[in-house]
């Protein structure tokens, strides 16, 4: 699914309504329609619903709402700024159609502390959505200071009052916190970064049926990764095959005391497709990768930590879970980078010698996988003011030495040499926990050597980690929940594919 900034959203929006000849008023309707829906499947014991509504047509989506739920049974009340009604279109027109119904109360919004509002009732925030361009001040920013104090279900209408859509929001902006937030046919990029996304809570996206033509042809870098991306991706596995055409994986990990790091890798590697798996750890932890992942074959690299590295035939390699950055285990890995012709995914402490010796970058074979969290991405390529700015410092480097950059995050991104982000949405913060990032480098592997793209890989596999972390977590609590959990799920994500 493409990922459009709002001034793109509002172009497709006016084309839909040029080329099906409709008013735009349509749209407002669908709009709300799509809304009541959600809110009658998602509340509807719910009896009183207070919607806030800004002069735009945010401002209109609520109006128009607050008829449908009337007509549904639902106690509506209205709250807009009563000395300022100077509405554009829409939202003029819905509002005096509201006006004609006696039973909804319109309040102004200094009222609303009068009102008891109480836990189990409904709070709509339709002030501002994508037209916001400044900070929202004056009476609509006590306004939304008060109702954010309020104890009750707090939704906002296509993106929270006082973001903005396409950028980070300054600090000192007052800022509408939902509990969902309930947007129009597109993601925002406001919804997947941690300073930002923390104003949405839960995101449910609902499409209001804008034209498929137009969204085809309107251009845009920036992708969300979802289920038609992954069928398009999948490569079913060929029935007339054996192991040597799913690819050799080598995974290159462990220490004295990290050996975990190597189990982790392997066994998602084996759970992940690859023909054959190879462990090239130090001996310390042969016993260990042997007992626990019988099917991988164990190859000698030092006896404490990695030394050496001798790669079986036609390796496809995944290094850096668990190394640590013995010096003699830094000259080994720097050597080795320097000597490899195909692309590998980079990971953990081969990252963090890579940022002590950052010459070595321009050797890393092109479309190599790095997959930094934000802490090893800031010990690369430094420190950004924000976690925007870090993509847009991505996008430069994985240009400028031609690599993917999996920024991990709560919302992952996958960043090409082409300019492409893709953010993963699959996931939850059960994964965050040492040893998860240890499973994608083994799931990356694999894919890659199952000759899925570099791009591909990357887009596949941290959707797929995220998917076995959110079957995982139906089952257990996210507190509870361990990296070999992910790793048990990986088959069911596979059959999810296939289904
Ligand atoms: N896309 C779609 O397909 C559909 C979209 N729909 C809905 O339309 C919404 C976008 O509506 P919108 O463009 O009217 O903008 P909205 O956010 O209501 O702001 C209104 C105006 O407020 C002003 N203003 C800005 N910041 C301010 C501030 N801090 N404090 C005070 N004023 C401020 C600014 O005007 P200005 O003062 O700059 O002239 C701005 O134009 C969208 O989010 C969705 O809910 C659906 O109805 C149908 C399908
Ligand atoms: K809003």
């Amino acid at each position: 699914m493409k990922l459009f900034t709002s001034e793109q959203i509002l172009k497709i929006e006016e084309e839909t309504i040029k080329i099906e000849k409709i008013h735009s008023l349509n749209l407002m309707e669908r709009a709300a329609e799509a809304l009541k829906s959600q809110i009658i499947e998602d509340y509807k014991n719910c009896e009183k619903v207070f919607i806030f509504c800004g002069n735009g047509n945010n401002g209109g989506d609520g109006f128009a709402l607050a008829r449908l739920l009337h007509y549904e049974f639902f106690n509506v009340k209205i709250f807009c700024d009563l000395e300022n009604l100077n509405f554009k279109e829409n939202a003029k027109i819905n509002f005096n159609d509201l006006k004609k119904i006696k039973d909804i109360s319109i309040n102004d919004f200094s009222e609303v502390e009068k009102f008891k509002i109480d836990k189990n009732d409904l709070v709509i925030d339709a002030l501002f959505g994508i037209g916001l361009n400044r900070k929202i001040e004056g009476k609509s920013g006590e306004l939304v200071n008060i109702l954010n104090e309020i104890n009750a279900i707090k939704i906002a209408v296509d993106i929270p009052s006082g973001l903005f859509s396409d950028e980070i929001t300054p600090d000192d902006f007052i800022i509408f916190k939902a509990d969902k937030t309930v947007s129009f046919q597109f993601w925002k990029k406001a919804f997947l970064y941690p300073e930002t996304g923390k104003f949405c809570g839960e995101i449910k996206i609902l499409d209001i049926g804008l034209s498929h033509k137009i969204i085809d042809s309107e251009i845009s870098r920036n992708f969300i990764i979802d289920d038609i991306l992954i069928i398009s991706i999948y490569k079913k596995r060929n029935d007339f095959s054996n192991k040597g055409n799913f690819g050799n994986s080598v995974i290159i990990a462990g220490s004295h005391g990290k050996i975990g790091a190597a189990v982790l890798a392997t066994k998602a590697a084996l759970r992940s497709g690859s023909g054959l798996i190879f462990t090239i750890s130090p001996e310390c932890g042969n016993f260990i990768l042997q007992t626990s992942a019988p099917e991988a074959m164990f190859i000698n690299g030092g006896e404490n930590h990695i030394t050496n590295i001798e790669l079986p035939k036609n390796a496809v390699c995944g290094i850096g879970p668990g190394l640590g950055t013995d010096e003699e285990t830094e000259k080994c890995v720097l050597n080795f980078l320097k000597n490899q012709t195909k692309p590998l995914v980079i990971d953990a402490d081969a990252l963090n010698i890579i940022s002590k010796n950052k010459s070595i970058l321009k050797s890393i074979p092109e479309n190599s996988i790095l997959t930094p969290h934000p802490k090893e991405f800031e010990r690369l390529f430094g420190i950004t003011q924000n976690s925007f700015d870090r993509t847009d410092l991505a996008l430069k480097m994985a240009k400028e030495l031609k690599l993917i950059i999996v920024l991990k995050d709560h919302h992952t991104q996958i960043i090409t040499p082409q300019q492409d982000v893709f953010y993963n949405i699959t996931g939850n913060s059960g994964m965050a926990k040492g040893g998860s990032g240890d499973v994608l480098t083994g799931i990356l592997t694999s894919l890659l050597s199952q000759k899925y793209s570099s791009k591909n890989a990357a887009i596949f596999g941290v959707w797929l980690h995220g998917k076995a972390g959110d079957f995982a977590a139906e089952k257990s609590s996210k507190e509870s929940l361990l990296p070999v959990d992910l790793i048990k799920k990986i088959g069911k994500v596979f059959k999810y594919i296939q289904d």
